[in-house]
């Protein structure tokens, strides 16, 4: 037996036999040198960051292009740092698989520190300051879900934690951009130094919302006499700190239990799963597939990695946003989205399973070839048609990565904006399109009523997934029974409906909620009501 620590990394024989591939360079070497003149910080300790980001400075090492390691920075879940890091040395065991079942196995020790974000752990704050002051500071890259980035609430107000950070200034903030805007005001005293801020969640132009969001924080305390002005124009100077846009593609499912007993037939000790309080699924390793996409708006005032040597595309804004438009509003994240409400109101466990599925393989066709398609702008350094095909046919069906349609339908309120609302608002303003001529993707809206019931096809109650909007949204489902008609459905849903922060446009306005009730009172007719409104409109 051994350990995913650093005393069994000399083990070779060991890693070897079990077919592991350990780091190819002096990880103590890259840990001090990084300690000494930090160059990349990460927010958001979470798994496409084990599984992706860390992998991609591994590469860089390994290959002489970098000669530090990223620091691993939490915000919000500290028990991943606990459990998860510290138990581990920080490394991470990243296992690849493709369609075939062939799997790759791999150590990565990038990660050259574990920090946790907040001024009740006064040594990693201190920490983090320090590092914030260093002129090597390159980089700063999040991974923290679209919600991290959130200063308002529903109704258009901050949110608790924002408005405290607002009215107590920079001393202790308590909120995620609150403790990042504390941070860059940090820098911003150590001499006005550059940097760039780079978002590598799944939002549209993820840059211009974290960078709204921070500045937003400054100007409310710069108003309040707590940050120099000059700290807003700092955060405005683009030659000085930037907010390069980005997209990122790798499905980086929660991790598997049978990958964990694959590792464990390895002879490795330890590979247990948690779900933590925060409800963050994690364990020692990362299971993922081959496909990657990382597309960068190339803007970086004081210097980068040469991320383009690790296949990280180095571009324009215009090409990060039509490759973002083609990922996450219409050829992946919407279809991801369509299996994960349908999935979990007819009872499927994983993503692969699904797409065998006729009705759920259509659907998913319709919205992405029919309806999205017509939307997209070619970004091309990826051909659009070609990547939903490669979506359809070979990465949602791979039976290795076990993704599910729960683990995706986590906080779709908040990616309901992305995934949907930005393609019906684009056809609501083109003169060449006919918004009420969308069918899919309304199917989907209603279908994502359907799931606020939280009671399946078959009749059963499940337990939605994660969302910050859940209490309010199932407020407006309560007293909608199946198999029962009502009169005024339009009126009762009218309050999500008409929310611009739900679904970017007023589905009233835009004349969609009509065909939304009449799929959903469709749905609600009784057991098995789903499927057949399913089936009867992708046949
Ligand atoms: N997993 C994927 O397949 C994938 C692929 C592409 C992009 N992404 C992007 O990365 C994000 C994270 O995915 P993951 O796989 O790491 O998920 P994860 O559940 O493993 O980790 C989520 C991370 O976000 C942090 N977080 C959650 N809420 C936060 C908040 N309010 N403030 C600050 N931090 C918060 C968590 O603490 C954790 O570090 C996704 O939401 C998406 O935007 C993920
Ligand atoms: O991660 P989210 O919450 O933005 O969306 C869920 C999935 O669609 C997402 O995680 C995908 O796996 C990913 O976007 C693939 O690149």
């Amino acid at each position: 037996m051994f350990e995913l620590k650093k005393k069994d990394i000399s083990k070779q024989d060991l890693w070897q036999k079990a077919n592991i591939v350990l780091p190819q360079f002096d990880v103590e070497k890259i840990e001090n040198a990084t300690y000494q003149n930090p160059v990349w910080v990460h927010f958001g300790a979470g798994n496409i960051f084990r599984g992706y980001i860390a992998a991609i400075a591994q590469n860089l090492i390994e290959r002489g292009e970098l000669n530090r390691g990223v620091i691993a920075v939490e915000l919000f879940d500290y028990e991943i740092i606990d459990r998860i890091y510290k138990p581990y040395d920080n490394l991470c065991l990243v296992v690849t698989s493709d369609a075939k079942g062939n799997l790759e196995k791999r150590v990565i020790a990038s990660i050259t520190e574990e920090l946790k974000c907040d001024k009740s752990f006064e040594a990693d704050w201190q920490r983090l300051c320090k590092i914030f002051e260093s002129s090597t500071l390159e980089l700063v890259t999040f991974t923290i879900t679209e919600k991290g980035y959130n200063l308002f609430g529903l109704k258009g107000d901050y949110l608790p934690a924002v408005k405290e950070d607002i009215e107590n200034g920079p001393q202790s903030p308590k909120s995620s951009m609150g403790k990042v805007a504390a941070l860059a005001y940090v820098r911003y005293k150590s001499g006005r130094k550059p940097v760039a801020y780079v978002s590598l969640d799944n939002c549209s132009k993820n840059g211009e919302k974290l960078q709204s969001s921070i500045l937003q924080i400054a100007k409310e305390w710069a108003k309040r006499g707590f940050v120099e002005e000059d700290f807003v124009e700092y955060l405005n100077d683009s030659s000085v700190v930037s907010f390069p846009w980005s997209m990122i593609d790798k499905i980086v499912p929660r991790p598997s239990e049978r990958i964990k007993e694959l590792l464990e037939k390895d002879g490795l000790k330890n590979m247990n799963i948690i779900c933590t309080s925060k409800n963050t699924y994690i364990a020692p390793f990362v299971n993922t597939e081959k496909a990657q996409y990382l597309v960068i708006e190339d803007s970086f005032p004081n210097g980068r990695p040469p991320l383009e040597k690790a296949g990280v595309f180095m571009t324009d804004r215009k090409t990060v946003e039509d490759s973002e438009r083609m990922k996450v509003q219409t050829c992946l994240n919407p279809l991801h989205t369509a299996l994960a409400i349908f999935g979990c109101l007819l009872g499927y466990k994983t993503i692969y399973e699904e797409v065998k599925d006729e009705h759920l393989k259509r659907l998913i066709e319709k919205i992405g070839y029919d309806e999205g398609l017509k939307v997209v702008v070619d970004p091309k350094i990826i051909n659009p048609r070609e990547y939903i095909r490669e979506v359809i046919e070979e990465r949602f069906p791979n039976p290795y990565i076990p993704d599910t349609p729960q683990r995706i339908a986590t906080d779709t309120s908040q990616k309901m904006p992305i995934r949907f609302g930005e393609t019906i608002k684009a056809y609501a303003e083109s003169p060449d399109l006919d918004v009420k001529g969308l069918k899919y993707i309304p199917l989907v809206i209603a279908g994502w009523l359907r799931y606020l019931m939280c009671i399946d096809d078959e009749g059963k109650t499940f337990d939605p997934s994660p969302d910050p909007l859940l209490p309010e949204l199932k407020k407006h489902l309560d007293g909608i029974e199946l198999g029962r008609e009502y009169e005024n459905l339009e009126e009762k849903l009218r309050p999500i409906l008409t929310n611009e922060v739900i679904f970017r446009v007023d589905l009233f306005e835009v004349g969609l909620s009509q065909r939304v009730v009449e799929y959903f009172k469709e749905m609600i007719q009784g057991i098995g009501a789903v499927k057949k409104t399913l089936q009867k409109y992708v046949n």
